[in-house]
């Protein structure tokens, strides 16, 4: 999200790709890289380097990313833009294990980058599976190929998700990274920041005087973050089953959006403020011991059934799932946060697979009137106040509150106010990378994680994560494909007088 008003146009780089070979370079960064071409927001000397542990040639390289882009375009493809973006990549064999290929790699990128005049500006994206990520970085030092230019050219990383698994692991991740690379270079993805939608919550929040008076305990009874999906784990298992829903979701995507809504109003708008403000929220979330974690959270595995209409395997027979896998795909949490802003209201989280319905949103229920003096409607059946701000697949945000009937009489009723970006902004679709591709080339870290944050979230999720381990299969709750989760989600809410907002 760029600071200025006017979109900037990066300097010259070699963007070079570890992993050019695989699926998110296909699905996502090279159809990015091909909507800000169209847009003409690439550097004019640009070149990019894909990386891959086996021999491959520039041309049959072109021809799979011709491919993937054909395949994932959120647009039509105009071929002459497509042609002029694979005519700047070149394929080039490294691999981690192998020192002396990356020796070789350094000469080759030297080489292009001396050819393509892109001023020695690089920035390496690790589009690799997590456990490279170490390797990789590590071979990126030893051979210089990151470090600081005495010129002033920019070397900058750009590291995917997962970061890390447990505190621990993304502690000493964090650590070997910021041995080679400073903080204000590393770019921790997670693409919840490449949404619109969740970029909006910052200006909803804080581009508008009317609801920070209410965004507070006093106003506020408590909030939901509900992230739901229909599909279910597919070809994915092998990952899954060692990560579930709590690691996969919650410390990265869902943190996001509790950051986003939590955070305390920064001073400025750049990435130090920013990144601070979200920081300082997530550190505020009371840590839970084992046993109130138990009790503040809920966890279920799907069974078979029926999502719309797409018949749904049990979680356990899907290839690559141990048969008598304990891992969830389905997480629910109560958390609070220990500051004046929020003591007293709950934040409770839920996110799933292979449920009836596709939703992210983040609901704000607001307190009821203290007293209503209608007497057609006694005040606790009055209908609940939310703001409620649609993520996906409504993007959004609707205010819930009530209104009197048409009529002679007083009757209430609950009516909700919306608004759709669809309705208002015309935008082609993108696929959410190109804001973050590009902050990245012009060295905006404000939509990137921060290791602070990281370590916060995943401090918070630790007690959860030991929790469930040793508890292994006991309070796992089972719950049918295309239902709306286990019912003891519900019953998360319930026993508080509460309930999960559903749509209409
Ligand atoms: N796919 C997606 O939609 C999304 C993926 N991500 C994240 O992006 C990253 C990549 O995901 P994805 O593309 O699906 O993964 P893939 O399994 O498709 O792997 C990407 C490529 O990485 C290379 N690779 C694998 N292991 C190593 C290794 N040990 N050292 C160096 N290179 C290696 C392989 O290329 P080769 O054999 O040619 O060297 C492979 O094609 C992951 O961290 C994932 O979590 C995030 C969001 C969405
Ligand atoms: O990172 C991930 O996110 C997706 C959900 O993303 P969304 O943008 O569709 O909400 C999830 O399916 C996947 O398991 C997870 O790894």
């Amino acid at each position: 999200m760029t600071t200025q008003t006017d979109p900037t146009l990066p300097e010259g780089c070699a963007f070079v790709i570890f992993g050019v070979t695989g699926d998110l370079t296909h699905r996502l960064v090279i159809p990015a890289l091909y909507n800000l071409a169209e847009a003409n927001l690439l550097p004019e000397k640009f070149c990019v380097v894909g990386i891959t542990r086996k021999e491959m040639s520039s041309d049959d390289l072109r021809a799979s990313l011709m491919k993937g882009l054909h395949d994932f375009a959120t647009r039509p493809v105009d071929d002459a833009v497509a042609e002029r973006l694979l005519y700047c990549v070149t394929a080039v064999s490294a691999d981690p294990g192998n020192p002396d290929s990356f020796d070789k790699l350094r000469e080759r990128l030297e080489k292009l980058e001396a050819d393509r005049a892109t001023g020695g500006n690089r920035l390496f994206y690790l589009a690799t599976p997590p456990d490279a990520f170490a390797p990789i970085s590590r071979e990126l030092g030893r051979t210089g190929l990151l470090h600081e230019d005495p010129g002033g050219a920019w070397r900058r990383l750009v590291v995917e998700k997962p970061f890390g698994t447990d505190l621990a692991s993304a502690k000493a991740l964090n650590a070997e990274l910021l041995k080679i690379v400073p903080e204000h270079e590393l770019y921790r993805i997670d693409h919840y920041l490449g949404k619109e939608t969740v970029q909006n919550i910052l200006v909803l929040r804080f581009a508008n005087g009317m609801f920070e008076p209410i965004w507070n305990r006093d106003h506020i009874e408590h909030v939901q973050i509900t992230v739901e999906e229909k599909l279910g784990v597919a070809h994915r298992g092998s990952f899954y089953d060692a990560t579930g829903a709590l690691r996969d979701m919650v410390p990265n995507h869902l943190f996001q959006l509790l950051s986003l809504v939590a955070m305390e109003p920064p001073a400025h708008f750049n990435a130090h403020a920013v990144r601070s403000a979200k920081a300082e929220v997530l550190t505020a979330i009371q840590i839970q011991s084992e046993t109130e974690a138990l009790k503040n959270s809920v966890r279920g595995q799907y069974v078979s059934g029926r999502v719309g209409d797409t018949e749904v395997i049990d979680y356990r027979s899907v290839k690559d799932v141990d048969p008598d896998s304990t891992t969830e795909t389905y997480a629910a949490l109560k958390l609070t946060i220990d500051n004046w802003r929020w003591a007293g209201v709950p934040f409770y989280l839920r996110t799933g697979k292979a449920l009836g319905a596709k939703r992210t949103e983040v609901a704000i229920k607001f307190k009821q009137a203290p007293f209503a003096m209608f007497r057609c409607t006694p005040v606790q059946e009055l209908s609940q106040n939310y703001l409620v701000i649609g993520i996906e697949p409504v993007e959004g945000i609707s205010l819930q509150f009530n209104s009197k009937i048409p009529g002679p009489t007083i009757a209430i009723d609950g009516v909700e106010m919306t608004f759709e970006y669809k309705d208002y902004f015309k935008v082609a679709p993108s696929t959410g990378y190109e804001t973050l591709i590009h902050d990245c080339m012009i060295g905006d870290n404000i939509l990137f994680q921060r290791a602070d944050a990281i370590e916060a979230g995943w401090a918070v999720v630790q007690p959860f994560l030991d929790a469930w381990a040793k508890a292994a299969g006991k309070g796992l709750q089972v719950y049918r494909a295309g239902s709306p989760g286990p019912d003891s989600a519900e019953a998360l809410l319930t026993r508080d007088g509460r309930n999960w907002r559903e749509p209409g």
